[in-house]
């Protein structure tokens, strides 16, 4: 396999008219002869091709990519890429500039490669052609269909198949049958390509673009003979984006953006170009991964393809150091070998890898005739059964009928011979045919039990069969609609069971919901104040409850006594005060039934109290034979009164105390409270102080290290400029500053003195809630 170098060619594009009217210089020459470019005064670079100001498109295109196109009519991979600066000429080099405001001959490298490509075709009539073109364009590292806007970017990957081929999947290859359908794609391709105006370059490409044509050629049927291949290959033209500096093209926001990944693909481009370049390149890596564009042109550099690198250059003298970088670059280009060959048989290639999967094919073609075939006798065979059947079930019709036949003649003939003379041999003929009948009835009946095992039935058999095939099918249905009904039910069962599960979740959570606050409400209990406080009122209640109780036990037991000593008179009016009295002990009582919180009102007992003892005491002057027995009850009621009343005042008086303590408790909370919420003030305070006091410590400490160098060029008796006005000026700044220093040395001294008053604060502070806590633990 022959190795051939890629050629590389320079084209020196003449000065721009607003370069010529900025008066800028031109710092390249050429050497035609020598294919030579000096840049500046002494870089001297030998190429394949060079081209100058005055060279024109159909001279690059038939020096540089005629060659290429022949070599794909031949077979052969072709690659042509133009780098360069921005504005150097890269696009107006391949065509890829809007043509219709393009002269004829301005066009570019495509557009004349197109036409050539289809004239070639149109000559050789005893091939078949199959061309197809698609356009990319690498936009900030990502790809896009210029041929099929719609497809996005992320259904475009670039991959390799198992030739090593670079393929990208998801872009449109359009077939396509004649230069101009080519050129209206081209066209639609180079608008939809993402151009932007800079300081370099109005119409400047922000994309690196490769427009792509593959052609499968075979001979005609008719020329055909059975050595020759089909061919395929294909014609890359790549319109790199410019290299910029961007400093100079002063690039900002997404300009700056686009810029920096361009020149990050021309980086990697270059990278590979190196190291394909390199000598030792067999052991060193190439890093074609590096970007899109290197992984795109994978399959061409260095490998399978005729390549052609126009590097594009601009004559001015401001742009020396880019054109010479451009040309160091072309330089080390012209060291990439590559082994072309002829793109051969690429369906032969395929028929022998899809060759398995063929055989695969016909084999399951066979079988798949074979099945055919076994339906195809099934079917017959169905047939058949379902004729023959008809026939078993037409003579078992006839079977029957002429069985009947043959009873009715058997009866018939049964009663002739015994009616009728017949003669000896008619009789003798008769018999036999009766007893042959007969025979032939017996051995069917047999064959009938022995098929059934049942007892003979005048049904027929197939009219049994149907019959039954008929109910069997109605059982079916019957089956089928329970199955429904069945299935519906479970269904209805299992919503119902769900229902059932939620609502028991339900009655647990809220179980345990009520338990919670149960729980909570019990803590609560134990620590809160008030509620202490309602404890201790009920356990008062309750002692005093205790205590009444046994008074109106004391009490049944007196007025048990009592109706012994009275007349019936004074019995009733005895009756009436005991029932009043009574009454007002059991109001009593049921008040306290009632509610434990509720004090009696003590001076309505001491009332009733007093009307009982009154009335006991008026009974006792009414009836002069009242025993002593009935004094000392007397003097224990009174006694036993009076120990409840001083017992209801006790009470009143410790409720109201304990309402009282309760009282001061609350105010010394609220004062506590008063008094942390100055403290946090106090503190914060304090905190702010000593922050302002630290600042102006700061200030003073720079006020004096200030004084002291006014001190000390005051005492230097050379020093001429304090005499000058503006230093004393100064000076007296500085006396200011010390007046000022001082002064915040006082502020100072007050804020220390704050500070201290704060700690003093802080310290009453928390001796006042050391008391309260003590007190409040007393109590
Ligand atoms: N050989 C030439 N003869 C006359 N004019 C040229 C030539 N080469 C380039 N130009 C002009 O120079 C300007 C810049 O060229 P072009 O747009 O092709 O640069 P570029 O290298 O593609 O720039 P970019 O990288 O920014 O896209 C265009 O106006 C173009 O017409």
């Amino acid at each position: 396999m022959e190795e051939i170098p890629v050629k590389v060619a320079v084209r020196v594009r003449p000065l721009l008219s607003k370069e010529i009217l900025h008066n800028q210089q031109v710092c390249v020459r050429l050497v035609q002869n020598a294919n030579q470019v000096i840049i500046g005064k002494d870089h001297v670079f030998t190429f394949d091709f060079v081209f100058g100001e005055n060279s024109t498109q159909e001279e690059v295109y038939a020096v540089c990519i005629k060659p290429l196109l022949v070599s794909l009519t031949e077979g052969y991979n072709a690659l042509v890429f133009a780098y360069g600066q921005t504005g150097s000429g890269k696009t107006y080099t391949i065509g890829g500039e809007d043509s219709a405001s393009v002269a004829a001959d301005e066009r570019g490298i495509i557009p004349r490669a197109i036409q050539e490509l289809f004239h070639h075709i149109s000559e050789h009539r005893n091939i078949n052609f199959h061309v197809k073109v698609s356009y990319i364009e690498i936009y900030k590292e990502e790809l896009r269909d210029l041929l099929d806007l719609e497809t996005s970017m992320k259904d475009l990957h670039i991959r390799e198949d198992e030739k090593g081929n670079t393929v990208i999947v998801g872009s449109k290859e359009f077939q396509v049958e004649c230069a101009d359908e080519v050129i209206s794609l081209l066209e639609s391709g180079n608008a939809a390509r993402h151009t932007g105006t800079t300081q370099m370059n109005e119409h400047s490409s922000r994309s690196h673009a490769i427009f792509t044509i593959s052609i499968h050629q075979k001979q005609s049927a008719e020329y055909q003979n059975a050595a020759q291949d089909s061919i395929s290959s294909k014609f890359h033209f790549v319109d790199l984006a410019g290299s910029e500096r961007l400093a100079k093209t002063g690039n900002t926001g997404e300009r700056f953006k686009e810029s920096v990944k361009i020149n990050s693909g021309l980086f990697a481009l270059g990278n590979v170009i190196s190291a394909l370049g390199d000598p030792k390149r067999k052991s060193a890596h190439i890093p074609y991964r590096d970007a899109k564009i290197t992984r795109i042109l994978k399959d061409s550099l260095g490998r399978n393809a005729k390549i052609v690198m126009i590097t594009c250059i601009s004559p001015s003298s401001l742009d020396f150091d880019e054109s010479l970088n451009s040309l160091k670059y072309a330089n080390r280009a012209k060291n990439i070998r590559n082994k072309p060959v002829v793109n051969y048989n690429p369906e032969k290639d395929r028929i022998d890898e899809m060759e398995p999967e063929i055989r695969l094919l016909q084999e399951a073609l066979q079988s798949q005739q074979v099945s055919n075939q076994h339906l195809h006798d099934l079917n017959e065979e169905k047939g058949r059964i379902s004729s023959l059947e008809e026939k078993l079930t037409r003579l078992q019709v006839q079977y029957f009928s002429y069985r009947n036949c043959v009873d009715e003649a058997l009866l018939l003939l049964v009663d002739l011979n015994d009616d009728v003379s017949l003669r000896r041999s008619q009789r003798d003929r008769l018999q036999s045919w009766i007893s042959m009948v007969q025979k032939v009835r017996k051995e069917a009946l047999t064959v009938q039990e022995t098929d059934t095992g049942t007892e003979t039935s005048p049904v027929p058999h197939h009219i049994t069969v149907l019959q039954q095939k008929r109910d069997l099918e109605k059982c079916q249905q019957v089956l089928a609609m329970n199955e429904e009904l069945f299935s519906q039910k479970n269904h209805e069962v299992q919503i119902l069971q769900n229902q059932t599960k939620a609502l028991l979740q339900e009655k647990k959570e809220q179980q345990e919901f009520l338990k919670e606050a149960q729980e909570t409400q019990r803590l609560q209990g134990y620590t809160s104040p008030p509620v202490l406080f309602l404890a201790q009122m009920t356990e008062f209640h309750i002692r005093r409850q205790i205590i009444l109780s046994k008074l109106e036990d004391q009490d049944k037991v007196l007025h048990c006594h009592l109706p012994d000593q009275s007349d019936e008179e004074e019995d009733n009016t005895r009756c009436e005060e005991k029932t009043s009295y009574k009454c007002s002990i059991n109001q009593t009582w049921t008040q306290n039934h009632a509610s434990l919180c509720f004090l009696p009102d003590v001076s309505d007992m001491k009332h009733q109290v007093d009307k009982s003892g009154l009335s006991n005491k008026s009974a006792l002057q009414t009836d002069t034979n009242t025993g002593e027995e009935s004094d000392s009850l007397q003097n224990s009621h009174v006694i036993n009164m009076q120990k409840l009343t001083n017992s209801e005042l006790r009470l009143a008086k410790t409720e109201q105390k304990i309402r009282k303590l309760a009282l001061n408790m609350k105010r010394k909370e609220e004062l506590i409270k008063d008094l942390v919420r100055t403290g946090k003030d106090a503190l914060s305070v304090s905190w702010q102080c000593s922050l302002k006091i630290s600042q102006l410590e700061q200030e003073i400490e720079q006020a004096k290290t200030q004084l002291s160098e006014t001190q000390k060029q005051l005492q230097e008796p050379d020093s001429k400029e304090l005499r000058d006005i503006p230093e004393k000026v100064m000076l007296q700044k500085e006396c200011q500053k010390k007046t000022e220093a001082a002064k915040l040395k006082v502020q100072k001294r007050e804020a220390r003195e704050l500070a201290q008053k704060v700690a003093q604060l802080k310290h009453q502070l928390s001796q006042i809630e050391e008391r309260l806590c003590e007190e409040s633990e007393k109590k």
